[in-house]
């Protein structure tokens, strides 16, 4: 959606939710561009705790090219993120938006995932000002974007920890079940588990909680069958979330059904650490400059996206509400090479 253009004086920026490797990347390029177009960036912190709890709202400050001087390689987020339950309630979201024209904000811009923009929704229904989301979250669940800013880091972060797994498990040729992070989506569990040669991908996409037992029973044959007709590794990559009583459960329950020693291993916050990759670098960057560049254009309501390659924007209701699942293709492709691989073992 589009409003009468005006002269923007004060942005307002800041992270929320699970953060993302590439977030500071997209904090640099909102201060760049905005300075290029002699606009202010405020920096709210601890997610949007910095709009409604006085501590937090006094440690907003301007954002200065300084700030931003040396952090594109840097995850995490200098401006901290936080998830605030006071944001779902009435008065929280009323005192967001009495912060925001106490400080003169003309537009908030909030690097996110789907709760964070369902939140920057809420808020626009209360406050005049323009309301931009840039997609921050290593989940990539968001609809109508390629890729959101921290998924390809967080998908490498776990290829190099399956890849280390890989060697111990091969010289003990072992079992194991290793968890990654994803509570709703399966995007890194399926990327990681193609791009690790695991033997089986658990995820939301080709499993349903109702066929736990099915799956155990069925789980135990292939790894058995297997164990008889080669020496080496088993991975099987499982999202979190999915199986009830994660991972550490389902090394009991293959033992005690089939005597099958397996390993258990929770990648966890590891995910959403460390220095991100260049494409999410290149994508905050240039998500950024978008942003700030909507905002000039008397843009509101939308999501920054990333569609084939070319920067465009999405309504925040279709980035959140239509889900973006994992391509048919991935998983079909991770069906052909287990059912490949099980018949060259034969
Ligand atoms: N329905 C809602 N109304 C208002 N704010 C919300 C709503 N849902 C989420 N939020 C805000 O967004 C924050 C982050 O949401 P969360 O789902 O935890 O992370 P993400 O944005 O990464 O998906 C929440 O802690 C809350 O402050
Ligand atoms: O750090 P927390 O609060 O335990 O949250 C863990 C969750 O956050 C994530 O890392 C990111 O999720 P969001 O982007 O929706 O916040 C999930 O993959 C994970 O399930």
């Amino acid at each position: 959606m589009t409003v009468a253009t005006k002269q923007i004086k004060r942005i307002g920026l800041l992270t929320s939710g699970g953060d993302a490797p590439g977030m500071n990347a997209a904090i640099r390029a909102v201060v760049l561009a905005a300075h290029h177009y002699h606009i202010d960036v405020i920096g709210f912190v601890h997610g949007y705790n910095g709009l409604v709890i006085d501590e937090y709202i006094a440690q907003s400050k301007r954002l200065n090219l300084t700030d931003v001087n040396s952090i594109i390689h840097q995850g995490g987020t200098i401006l901290k993120s936080a998830r605030c339950p006071l944001m779902m309630e009435k008065s929280g979201l009323h005192q967001a938006s009495d912060t925001l024209v106490e400080q003169s904000i003309d537009a908030l811009i909030v690097i996110g995932g789907d709760g964070s923009f369902t939140g920057l929704l809420a808020l626009q229904a209360l406050w005049q000002g323009q309301v931009i989301g840039v997609p921050g979250t290593i989940d990539n669940d968001l609809a109508n974007t390629d890729f959101t800013i921290g998924f390809s880091t967080a998908v490498n972060t776990g290829i190099e920890a399956i890849d280390k797994i890989r060697d111990t498990a091969d010289a003990f040729e072992r079992v194991f079940i290793v968890e990654l992070m994803g509570r709703h989506s399966g995007h890194i569990t399926f990327n990681v588990g193609i791009a690790c040669a695991a033997e089986q991908v658990l995820s939301f996409e080709n499993f349903s909680q109702d066929d736990e037992e099915a799956k155990l029973q069925q789980l135990a044959e292939e790894i058995q069958q297997a164990q008889q007709s080669r020496h080496g590794s088993y991975i099987i990559v499982m999202a979190e979330n999915l199986w009830s009583g994660g991972a550490t459960k389902l090394v009991e329950q293959l033992k005690a059904l089939a005597g099958i020693e397996c390993t258990a291993c929770v990648l966890g916050h590891i995910q959403r650490g460390g220095s991100p990759v260049a494409k999410d670098r290149i994508l905050a960057t240039k998500m950024g400059v978008c942003a700030v560049q909507a905002i000039v254009g008397g843009e509101t309501g939308i999501m920054i996206a990333e569609q084939q390659g070319v920067m465009s924007h999405v309504p925040l209701e279709a980035a959140i509400t239509q889900g973006k699942h994992v391509s048919s293709q991935l998983v079909d492709a991770q069906q052909s090479i287990l059912a490949l691989t099980a018949q060259t073992q034969c």
